[in-house]
């Protein structure tokens, strides 16, 4: 049991100079077992915030968040996170980097190479193995921090921005990759994105957030248009040209302006 259950959740935080900031107004969210939920906003509206929660990084100021039933209390093997800055150990190679966990856990030697060799394969890494990250692109330098993340098996993936600093080419790979990978090995996904696009691409629903206060203002199905469009089996540029794709993003760029208009007039 992997869902995520954000109930009746505010985050206040306390400002260097006194006073509070109210990050996050209340706000109830449910991410069932296995679904990809994209979160899209402006910046500073909570979307890291929520998102830090789930990991056990940062705490409700009142309300709960959940995962797989049980409270979070702090950050747990059962939920891997993975950044904008891969955050990878430079002294170790990419084998050794992806399966660092593992060995801390203590997985036994035959069984770590085997499931290291498995995301080695799925992300493209094949040949790389043995590379330190400054040897790679920021690209592959990804698919080394996702493989990591994927291959502890964890229930929960929560990624924030991880394509953030990836040139537009390599995004678009790293996208089709993803959805690959989370298809074939599904788990219950946050992942937070500035790219109404991609959000549209990527997750089963996607969550539009606005600010002052952080909160949301929708949440959108995505997952019956993918199905009916057959967008799985299409390259991302013709799913991006399909006439359901562009009114959805056309939909969700409308929502984000409303309210973005509605905290300018605030
Ligand atoms: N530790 C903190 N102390 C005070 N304010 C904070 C803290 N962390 C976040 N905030 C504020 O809370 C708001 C939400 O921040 P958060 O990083 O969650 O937004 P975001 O939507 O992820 O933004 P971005 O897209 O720019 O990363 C921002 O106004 C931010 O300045």
């Amino acid at each position: 049991m992997s869902e995520i259950v954000f109930r009746a959740v505010t985050k206040t935080f306390r400002l260097p100079r006194g006073g509070e900031f109210l990050a996050i107004d209340t706000t109830d969210l449910r991410i069932e077992e296995r679904e990809f939920v994209a979160i899209v906003g402006p910046s500073g509206c909570g979307k890291t915030t929520l998102m830090r929660m789930a990991a056990g990084l940062e705490f409700p100021s009142t309300g709960t968040v959940e995962v797989g039933g049980k409270p979070v209390r702090g950050p747990g093997p059962e939920r891997a996170v993975v950044f904008q800055q891969f955050a990878l150990m430079p002294w170790k190679t990419v084998r050794e980097n992806i399966g660092f966990g593992l060995m801390c856990k203590g997985t036994p030697k035959a069984e770590a190479d085997a499931a290291i060799g498995r995301y080695v394969e799925l992300m493209g890494l094949a040949g790389h193995e043995d590379s330190f990250p400054h040897q790679l692109s920021g690209g592959m330098q990804q698919r080394v921090a996702i493989a990591r993340a994927y291959v502890m098996n964890p229930a929960a993936l929560l990624m924030d921005e991880p394509f953030g600093a990836l040139d537009a080419q390599t995004r678009i790979v790293m996208q089709e990759e993803l959805v690959r990978l989370a298809r074939r090995n599904p788990r219950t996904v946050i992942f937070i994105t500035h790219a109404v696009d991609e959000a549209i691409y990527l997750a089963d629903r996607v969550v539009v957030m606005g600010r002052k206060p952080g909160r949301i203002i929708e949440t959108i199905d995505i997952k019956p248009l993918r199905a009916e469009g057959g967008w799985e089996a299409m390259p991302i540029e013709e799913v991006m040209d399909t006439p359901a794709f562009t009114h959805m993003r056309s939909r969700i760029w409308k929502l984000l302006k409303a309210r973005e208009q509605a905290a300018a007039d605030h």
